[in-house]
């Protein structure tokens, strides 16, 4: 049982000195230096035996978030909580956490088995070791070795400086399992792999997570890697949390433009449509209006009714396999949208059709913030 809470967290960092920051502010050669802030009052439960992902553009505070719960970074102002207990002042060792970083962090004099059981390997010379520990030792790493693939028991002699990086991505992860973590932290962890190696070694994470039920946050600005891990999802912006629940709910009823806009699951079209308010009736004239690219069906253009937007097929696109086609339109010869050419389709540049919406989300124009989500019944 691991659930993280984190109350009115604050993390600021001074600019390093520079001459150019020190004559930069005219009249304030002694004046304090301002602090730039890499979390602002972040509250946050992360419930147990979930895996939570943080996604969020570079920059927005993710890795320092993941630092503080690890207990690498202290806090400016707030409070973690392990199981309601406030450990914001527990080094990272008293934890119980298991950590992969970007960087692996691997022992380079330790063999790869014995970097996976690092943990045992620092307990053999203490009072603690006994036959027990040993044989618990070997049943832990012949288990690890199971779950992360054969390809890890070829590697067990050699040394970290010999593998590639997917090798000590594996290497990291196995010693990570094998301390019986309360709590995985994991910041892109596999960043540096390739593509093909990335999406094996996703998938096989993913199975690892489901079968420990380890309390998991996973750091990444991968909107694939996220919607693939994620039991829930938390957008971040500029050290704040824009939204956090189900990928489901987020996608469903994103709380502004910038998540509405930034969780983006469709490789191959626009994550949703913006049209100006007025496209749609006088009702909605000082809104903005959001239209996923699904949400939207073609009729023909002779068919007119309330909310029949009159568009003009402006150019097709396909994927190289075909197995996925989008279009662009042009709307009232005003704003473009995207959407999904509907299967047993084959639309030409020029053609002429009416977009239904099935689902309008309305944001306010100036603050950003959706205000509603209108489903509609269109009458033809
Ligand atoms: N040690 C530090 N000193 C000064 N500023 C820092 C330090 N660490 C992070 N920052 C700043 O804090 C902000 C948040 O950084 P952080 O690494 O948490 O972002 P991130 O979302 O993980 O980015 P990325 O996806 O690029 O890794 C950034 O503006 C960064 O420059």
């Amino acid at each position: 049982m691991a659930e993280i809470n984190l109350v009115h967290v604050y993390k600021y960092f001074y600019p390093s000195f520079s001459f150019k920051n020190f004559f930069r502010k005219k009249g304030a050669l002694l004046g304090p230096r301002e602090p730039h802030f890499a979390l602002t009052d972040v509250n946050l439960t992360i419930p147990d035996a979930r895996t939570t992902v943080v996604l969020g553009p570079t920059g927005c505070g993710k890795s320092t978030l993941l630092r503080i719960i690890g207990g690498l970074l202290p806090p400016d102002q707030g409070k973690v909580l392990f199981d309601g207990k406030d450990i914001t002042e527990l080094p990272p060792g008293e934890r119980r956490i298991g950590m992969v970083f970007q960087d692996y962090a691997l022992y380079p004099h330790l063999t790869v088995k014995t970097n996976i059981l690092s943990y045992f390997f620092f307990k053999k010379w203490t009072k603690q070791w006994s036959d027990e520990m040993e044989m618990e030792a070997e049943e832990k790493y012949r288990r690890t070795s199971q779950l992360l693939g054969v390809k890890l028991e070829h590697l067990s002699g050699r040394f970290p400086p010999n593998l590639s990086s997917g090798e000590k991505q594996r290497v990291a992860i196995g010693r990570c399992i094998t301390r019986d973590p309360s709590l995985f932290l994991m910041d892109e962890p596999f960043s540096h792999l390739d593509q093909p190696l990335r999406e094996e070694y996703r998938r096989q994470l993913k199975a690892l997570l489901s079968y420990f039920d380890v309390t998991t946050v996973y750091v990444t600005h991968d909107q694939h890697e996220a919607l693939l891990l994620a039991d829930r999802l938390v957008v971040m912006r500029e050290g704040k949390i824009e939204q956090a629940g189900t990928p489901e709910e987020i996608y469903q009823a994103p709380r502004n433009l910038f998540v509405a806009e930034f969780f983006h699951p469709h490789p191959f079209l626009p994550a949703i449509n913006l049209i100006p308010g007025d496209l749609m009736g006088p009702e909605y004239r000082e809104k903005v209006i959001g239209i996923r690219p699904e949400d939207f069906s073609l009729r023909s253009p002779r068919v007119a009714g309330d909310y029949i937007l009159p568009a003009q097929v402006v150019s097709v696109f396909k994927s190289p396999l075909a197995m996925e086609a989008a279009m662009r339109l042009k709307v009232k010869d005003r704003v473009f949208v995207e959407v999904p050419v509907p299967s047993g389709t084959s639309p030409s540049e020029g053609d002429e059709v009416g977009l239904v919406p099935s689902r309008m989300h309305i944001f306010d124009p100036l603050t950003g913030e959706r205000t509603a989500t209108h489903h509609l019944q269109v009458h033809l």
